[in-house]
């Protein structure tokens, strides 16, 4: 089953192409990590398919919802978690989710029950009163991801969920990632290309706007005749037509 298809999805900014005519299918329950260097339009392909920005032209369908005329629809199925650490700074671990699921439609009890699960599931019951600002960054990206799954989305997206963290912080983050992988569908945005070699299904890889090479991490590499992914990324990064 297909979770994301995106038909000529092109996003302009005052005549400037930051997305032309993408065409990408995403399957559900996959962890899709989408790579690019700075500026080759891994967020604004995000924000269009989350609805936070609106197509140029061209579609998107997430769980056959289209993003241009079924916009609410698609916001009920999917969650996202920004590349800013969407926390409230001087809320507790525990209001933060309850806020959270509030937003999402729970009553108080059923807030309370969430974020009580939620604080079992991802290992927060030490910090659970904690202000978020006290945490390490790692642990308010824990809390930011924990907080977008508490509507429990079918397709979550990370944008550079490990931005910044140091190497422990990473790895821990990945195990929580890895957790997740088959029980939704994940779109993945990052720099750290050990990090969508390791935990990815599948990669696309995007450059001034296009995606210029989709499949496996190992798939990638062939095509690319190099032995280490980062090489093939260089490669594959600088390419402009589509290869598949
Ligand atoms: N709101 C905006 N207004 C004008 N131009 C924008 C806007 N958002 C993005 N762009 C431009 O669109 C292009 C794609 O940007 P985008 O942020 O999607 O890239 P990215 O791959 O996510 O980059 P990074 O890895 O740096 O986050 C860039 O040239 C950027 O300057």
């Amino acid at each position: 089953m297909i979770a994301i298809r995106t038909k000529q999805l092109t996003k302009k900014y005052k005549g400037k192409i930051a997305v032309s005519s993408l065409n990408l299918e995403i399957e559900q329950g996959e962890l899709f990590a989408l790579l690019g260097v700075n500026g080759a339009g891994k967020s604004t392909t995000i924000k269009m398919l989350s609805c936070l920005a609106k197509p140029t032209s061209g579609d998107a369908w997430l769980l056959g919802h289209s993003v241009v005329s079924d916009a609410l629809k698609v916001k009920a199925s999917i969650n996202v978690s920004p590349q800013e650490t969407a926390v409230a700074p001087n809320l507790s671990v525990w209001e933060n989710l309850e806020l959270m699921a509030g937003i999402h439609g729970s009553t108080r009890k059923e807030a309370r029950q969430k974020a009580t699960e939620c604080i079992s599931t991802f290992g927060f019951a030490d910090i659970a009163g904690k202000q978020a600002k006290a945490l390490s960054g790692g642990w308010q990206r824990r809390l930011s991801i924990a907080m977008a799954l508490i509507s429990a989305p079918q397709i979550l997206f990370l944008d550079e969920p490990t931005l910044g963290l140091d190497v422990l912080a990473r790895r821990d983050l990945w195990k929580m990632i890895e957790k997740l992988k088959g029980s939704m569908t994940i779109i993945l945005t990052t720099h750290y290309l050990e990090e969508a070699e390791s935990l990815s299904d599948k990669v696309g890889i995007m450059a001034k706007g296009e995606l210029t090479a989709i499949g496996t991490a190992q798939e990638l590499i062939s095509r690319a005749q190099t032995t280490h992914f980062e090489d093939a990324f260089i490669k594959l990064a600088g390419e402009g037509d589509i290869r598949r």
